[in-house]
């Protein structure tokens, strides 16, 4: 785009490239389709090394983010609520930082995902590699997914899952198989798997089918976003739980992005594919901002929960 005025997606019925935040009441920044210009261009992946980074540490981020894992496993505990996905934000001090070195490792590090530089004058600059699909639409034809459960991919044996993440999963897919059910003419839901991001493994379940006729793209994503797989269930109190209680505001983390109602040349439908902002940073100047969350259920364990926000950050600090 050639200009730097702010434009906002209104009902999603617009074509063009949305980012948008978490909080569904907020509103979703749209760089429309008629003011975008398209360039493609080869990567030639060597990197330089140029870049030094210091890991600003802060002890007091462990003991905030195990207090809130604590009051939220008590809280689930009370009956209230299933599920709540507690986040944080760590910072990395850099010197000489080289945006397309650092893009060019995110598209190496993460093969199976959604790698991304967004940047807006009056926003920020916004990089990620997500492994989770919001969404991808074809006219009435969807796909979406259930990704949730993490555990560091340590070899190539046996991959065992406990019950604690295998459950924390199956909330997520229940969640989007009966929001999907009261809008779409048919849904599919797929086997489980096991699948890779960066040196993370995941558990996921992918999700397919039409919408009937009167359903809107709009409809489509107010009933999935955000899913338990970055928020919570019930949905409500899980949301409140997070803008009150969380340190910090997630803004467009845990918030999705992509492009909406595109005109495929080649197949003359109209296209939507959306992705949940996970594995992400905003750079600030010299400061890189990551951001790290994971899912608390009953049969979470605190300090666990702590070492999995640390093995997430690492994946993306590693890149930096
Ligand atoms: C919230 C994040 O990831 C989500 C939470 C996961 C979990 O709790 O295991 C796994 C993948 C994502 O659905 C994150 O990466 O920050």
């Amino acid at each position: 785009m050639q200009e730097d005025a702010l434009h906002y997606s209104k009902n999603y019925s617009e074509s063009g490239f949305v980012f948008a935040p978490f909080n569904s009441e907020e509103k979703a920044i749209l760089f429309p389709v008629e003011k975008a210009e398209f360039l493609q261009e080869k990567i030639d992946f060597k990197i330089g090394n140029s870049l030094k980074k210091t890991f600003i540490s802060d002890n007091s981020s462990k003991e905030k983010h195990l207090k809130i894992v604590e009051k939220a496993i008590n809280f689930i505990k009370m009956g209230t609520i299933q599920k709540v996905v507690i986040s944080r934000q760590e910072l990395v001090s850099l010197q000489n930082f080289d945006l397309v070195a650092v893009y060019k490792k995110l598209l190496l590090t993460y093969e199976n995902a959604f790698v991304y530089v967004w940047f807006h004058p009056k926003v920020g600059l916004w990089l990620g590699a997500t492994p989770e699909t919001l969404l991808e639409v074809e006219e009435k034809v969807f796909k979406t997914m259930s990704l949730a459960g993490t555990q560091v991919a340590n070899s190539k044996e046996n991959i065992v899952w406990k019950s604690k993440e295998l459950e924390e999963q199956q909330l997520v897919t229940d969640f989007i198989e009966q929001q999907l059910e009261k809008i779409a003419n048919t849904l599919k839901i797929n086997k489980t798997e096991t699948i890779k991001a960066g040196s993370l493994l995941h558990l996921k379940t992918k999700v397919s089918g039409r919408l009937n006729k009167k359903s809107t793209l709009k409809e489509l994503i107010s009933a999935l976003h955000p899913t338990p797989a970055v928020c919570g269930l019930p949905r409500k109190i899980a949301k409140q739980f997070i803008l009150e209680k969380e340190n910090y505001k997630r803004s467009f983390y845990t918030g999705f992005l992509g492009e909406i109602n595109f005109n495929s040349s080649q197949k003359g439908k109209k296209e939507t594919h959306l992705f949940v902002n996970l594995r992400c940073m905003k750079i600030d100047k010299n400061t890189a901002c990551i951001y790290v969350g994971g899912g608390i259920t009953k049969g979470s364990i605190a300090t666990k929960e702590w070492e999995e926000t640390v093995s997430k950050a690492k994946t993306m600090k590693r890149v930096l």
